[in-house]
């Protein structure tokens, strides 16, 4: 099994995950440091791992990383394609440079990690890809470079489907809302801010996910019992985009506190085990 980005957040849990099943998991990333941790994590619980060290934009490593992933370990069963992510910015703000950053990072890196693993193993032998894109329905203000990519990757997601089918390769996506993975570490307090507030009061969950509840979804879409699933989005969002303008207001009175996301009594003990690297 393959995971990019699996140094952190929710593709570290996956890792773990799928080793802990008893897969070797490949895990991928530009940073060595955050690799080796994972892979001590993992052995010492047991599992089997590799690191490999590639930015999954850069074309000619990622077609040397399967080559090698397939000669050190002689298959390829599955892919979750999960490396990626985003800066926040209004449109009027982002430069060409940083749009086409965000497109490379989370459309065509995606892209050519696929179709590197579809051509050099599962073109041949099968297998299942696992494509994670976000809660980009009707838009994602502030983070519209990443909403257009991963817009792409969910319809790449339904054209792969179909013309892998006949190899027996099923391709599908997930699509996490707002998860209290090691991820949010990346923005400053400011942007966290603006996340809270923008985003908690539309969850009808009334909370963030955690990085194991998207893991179990990839696990799941690489598994057998998902045989007849390809071409599909698994949303794990706590109900996001089906909340309307209105909806909180129409809630029963009994559940008519503030709430705001990070301040649910679940909250804090999510980002802390988050924080902590303590979510497997
Ligand atoms: C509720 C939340 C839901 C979502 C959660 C998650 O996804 S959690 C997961 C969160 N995890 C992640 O996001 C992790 C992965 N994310 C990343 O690696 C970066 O965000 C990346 C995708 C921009 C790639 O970065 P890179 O190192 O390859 O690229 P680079 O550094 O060379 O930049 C290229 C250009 O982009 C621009 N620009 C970049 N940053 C900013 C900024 N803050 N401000 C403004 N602009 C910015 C700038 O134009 C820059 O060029 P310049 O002006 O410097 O010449
Ligand atoms: N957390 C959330 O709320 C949501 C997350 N997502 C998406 O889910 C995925 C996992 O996010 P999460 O775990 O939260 O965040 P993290 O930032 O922890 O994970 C992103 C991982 O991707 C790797 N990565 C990023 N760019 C590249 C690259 N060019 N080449 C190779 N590896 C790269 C990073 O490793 P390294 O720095 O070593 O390269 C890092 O391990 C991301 O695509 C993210 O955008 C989507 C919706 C919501």
């Amino acid at each position: 099994m393959i995971v990019t980005g699996g140094g952190s957040g929710i593709g570290r849990c996956a890792a773990h995950e799928l080793a802990s099943l008893g897969a070797h998991v490949a895990i991928v990333g530009r940073n060595p440091e955050k690799l080796e941790t994972v892979r001590i994590e993992i052995e010492e619980d047991g599992g089997s791992v590799s690191t490999h060290v590639s930015d999954i934009r850069d074309e000619e490593t990622v077609a040397a990383t399967i080559a090698t992933i397939i000669k050190d370990h002689g298959r390829i069963d599955g892919l979750v394609n999960n490396a990626g992510g985003q800066y926040r910015a209004a449109i009027k703000d982002i430069t060409t440079k940083g749009f086409e950053a965000v497109v490379r990072s989370n459309l065509t890196g995606g892209f050519i990690v696929m179709r590197e693993v579809y051509n050099q193993w599962m073109a041949e032998h099968g297998g299942s890809i696992v494509n994670m894109i976000a809660d980009i329905w009707h838009g994602w203000p502030h983070f519209s470079h990443s909403a257009a990519a991963r817009g792409g990757m969910f319809t790449l997601t339904e054209s792969a489907a179909t013309e892998f089918a006949a190899s027996g390769v099923r391709v599908n996506s997930v699509a996490p809302g707002s998860i209290a993975s090691s991820g949010l570490d990346t923005y400053d307090a400011k942007d966290t801010e603006f996340i809270q507030k923008g985003v908690s009061p539309h969850i009808p969950l009334q909370r963030f996910g955690t990085e194991s509840e998207v893991s179990s979804a990839i696990v799941f879409l690489l598994s057998p019992g998902a045989s007849f699933i390809t071409g599909s989005c698994v949303r794990v969002d706590g109900g996001a985009p089906n909340a309307r303008r209105g909806w909180w207001e129409l809630q029963p009175a009994e559940n008519n506190t503030p709430f705001n996301g990070f301040h649910r009594a679940s909250e804090p003990a999510i980002l802390a085990a988050a924080h902590q690297g303590e979510q497997r």
